[in-house]
Order: structure tokens, then sequence, then C-alpha cells
């Protein structure tokens, strides 16, 4: 039983100015959510909605109204025999406000069975380590370059790049040219016109893992026409948000491949849905994330541990982003390696002291 509801309004400051094709970030905010059951044990999970809809339409002011006035009242004093059951009591209006809170309910749940998260939803073989992956932002090629050089040197071998239309070819090909066997992808969230095809054409020659997210987001069509032109697997990310999304770029031969974010799909049960689907469907999945806290980045560590796994995700060291993470352990790599947690539940624990000082507002409902 569900007896006791928090909710932390983290804000995080970033040790860099993280630019997208949509954006410029220096900080972030989420929500952390914390659930506690009847003999005090805790589950957590966090919502990362982002405070502008550049990513996403669902932004962080939003779903947090959602939250505190509709689900976290729901959930509140429920009997839950599997996590999953949360997704009967909430709808994928605000996914990112779902996924939060069934990662806490998972948690918990995975915590009393004494069993770890990845038990309870997929329960195969799985790496213990994974490769890390770097993203480097819209940044001059000059910084690019340096920083790539400095990650190589610690042993990182997947870098992915945010581009845009007016340089992103000039840049890869730079690059290309320096690091000839570099597992390299692009990320252009959004920023091509259909028209600038040619611009995608070239790019198509450097040998890329994948092109993320080039045309419109949802524009399947344009998607389809495009991959049919080019032998780079386009990699859809905005573009799927539910399962009759990723259904229809099937249908369509849109893409071949996708990044699965467990908050843009509404949680770990539509991630796993995606992931079958994908593998029915031979298409390539791969783990992305989103400048998020431990929390929720420690679950893209477990799903990037899955054995079929197309390339390293989006993950890197905790340090590399904040002063200090909200979890213990903190992520860390080593030659570019990164242990999985075999512990119950997300299998960190989480530092109350860091949470609360990060945390800019709070709310609780039960526990009286
Ligand atoms: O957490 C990371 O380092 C990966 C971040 C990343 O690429 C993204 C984070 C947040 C929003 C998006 O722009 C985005 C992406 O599109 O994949
Ligand atoms: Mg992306």
């Amino acid at each position: 039983m569900i007896e006791k509801i928090e909710l932390f309004h983290l804000h995080m400051p970033l040790k860099f100015t993280f630019k997208t094709a949509q954006t410029s970030l220096n900080h972030r905010e989420s929500l952390v959510i914390k659930v506690t059951d009847e003999l005090g044990n805790t589950g957590y999970g966090e919502v990362v909605a982002f405070n502008e809809p550049f990513y996403t339409k669902e932004t962080l002011p939003g779903t947090k109204r959602m939250l505190v006035d509709c689900f976290l009242p729901r959930l509140l004093r429920k009997e839950i025999k599997h996590p999953f059951e949360v997704h009967q009591w909430m709808d994928l209006t605000h996914p990112m406000g779902t996924a939060g809170l069934e990662n806490a309910v998972l948690d918990l749940f995975a915590r009393r069975q004494r069993q770890s998260v990845m038990d309870i939803v997929f329960n195969e073989d799985t790496y213990d380590e994974i490769y890390a992956g770097i993203v480097l932002g819209d940044l001059d090629i000059q910084s690019l370059l340096r920083q790539i050089k400095e990650y190589v040197n610690e042993g990182y071998i997947r870098f992915k790049i945010k581009i845009k239309p007016e340089d992103g070819f000039e840049k890869l090909k730079l690059i290309r040219e320096k690091y000839p066997d570099l597992m390299l992808l692009a990320d252009a969230n959004n920023s091509f016109y259909a028209e600038q095809g040619q611009e995608l054409k070239n790019i198509d020659e450097l040998g890329l893992l994948c092109i993320e997210e080039p045309l419109t987001a949802g524009d399947f069509l344009a998607y389809q026409k495009l991959q049919a032109q080019i032998k780079t697997p386009l990699c859809m990310d905005e573009s799927i948000q539910t399962i009759t999304d990723l259904r229809t770029a099937i249908k369509l031969n849109a893409c071949q491949c996708v990044n699965i974010k467990v908050g843009r799909v509404g949680g770990m049960y539509y991630a796993k849905q995606m992931i079958d689907l994908c593998r029915q469907h031979n298409i390539l999945y791969w783990i992305g994330s989103m400048v998020e806290s431990g929390i929720s980045k420690i679950l893209h560590v477990h799903l990037a541990s899955l054995k079929d796994n197309y390339i390293p995700g989006d993950l890197s060291p905790s340090r590399r982003y904040f002063p200090k993470d909200v979890i213990w352990p903190e992520i860390t790599a080593r030659h570019g390696l990164i242990l999985v947690p075999r512990g119950h539940g997300l299998g960190v624990e989480i530092d109350e002291e860091v949470l609360n000082y990060f945390a800019i507002d709070y709310f609780i409902t039960g526990g009286q």
C-alpha cells in the first residue's frame, strides 16, 4: 500500500551549457517522486520534462500541476500488486509524469521483492558493464575536436554530435577526417527541412552509426522517403512517443533504428513494449538520455545492459553534468566503461541530503 508520496522539484546547475538546434540549457530542473509503503520501504522516480516545450510538447510546470492535482492523489493508499498497474490509472497525456511515477513504484516494488528493476521488467541475461557514450552539444569545431581528443584519451569510443543544417556536415566531415574509425552519430533535433536532402546525402557518406531526428518530428512520410535514399540508418527519438508511432514508423520503413528514453515513452512498461516490437521487426534500438539526474539515468544504464542493444547509449558519468548527483554511488566510467549496479530496485541509493540541497519546492501527500 502506498502510504506517502513526496515530490521534490530539483534545480541542478549544469557544468557546461548544453546547446542543441532547439535550445540552450545551463541548469536542469526535474521532479523527483518518492513513494513510501506501509512498511517504510521507499522507491524513487524522476520526471524529466523540460521547462519549455522544445523537445516534446510536455513541460515541467504542466506536468507538476497534473501530478499534484490528479496523478498523486490517485495513487495514494492504492494496493499495488504489480508496478505496471499504475498505467491503468494514468493516461499518456503527460508521459514523463507517468514515467516518473511508474519508475518510483517500480523501484519500491523491486526493493520489496529484493530484486533488481531489470529482473521485474525483463528477466533476461544482461551485461555487467556497458560502454559509455559522450553527447557533445552544438559547439564550434575547435571545441568539438578538443573534447573528442580528451575523451578518446580517457577511453571513450562513441560520440554523438548535435548538429544543425548550417554547419552540421562540415563539422562531421572534419571529425571524420581526424577519426576515421570513431563510433560517430549525429542528432539534428528536427532542424532540417525535407528540401535540405542534399545536405543529409552528404552526411550519409561519412559512415555514421545513425542520423537522429533530422526532419520534423512525426513526419513519417518524409522519413520514409529519406530513408529510401540513404544507407545510414535514420534514428527516431522525438518522433516516437507511443507504441502506435513506432508501429507506423515500422510499417512505413520510416527509420531503421530507435532511441529509447524511459521518460519520453511513458515509463519502463512502454519501453519494454517498444523494445519487444523492435526485436520482432528487426529494428535496431539503443538507449538515450535526457541530461537528467542519476535517478532516471541509472534506469537507462540498466536498459543499455540488454545484450542486443545496437550501440552504446547517451550515458556518461554524473560528474560530467553536475557538481554532484543525487544517487550513491554516482555514475562513473573507467576506460569508457560503466558498471551496471546489481543491487535491489534501481541498484543505487538516493542521497537525501543532496536531494534536499537541490530542491527548490516540495510537496507531500499522505503519511499522517
Ligand atoms: O543526457 C545526454 O547527454 C543526452 C542528451 C540528449 O541528447 C538530449 C537530451 C535532452 C533533449 C534532447 O535534446 C536530447 C536528444 O535529442 O537526444
Ligand atoms: Mg535526440
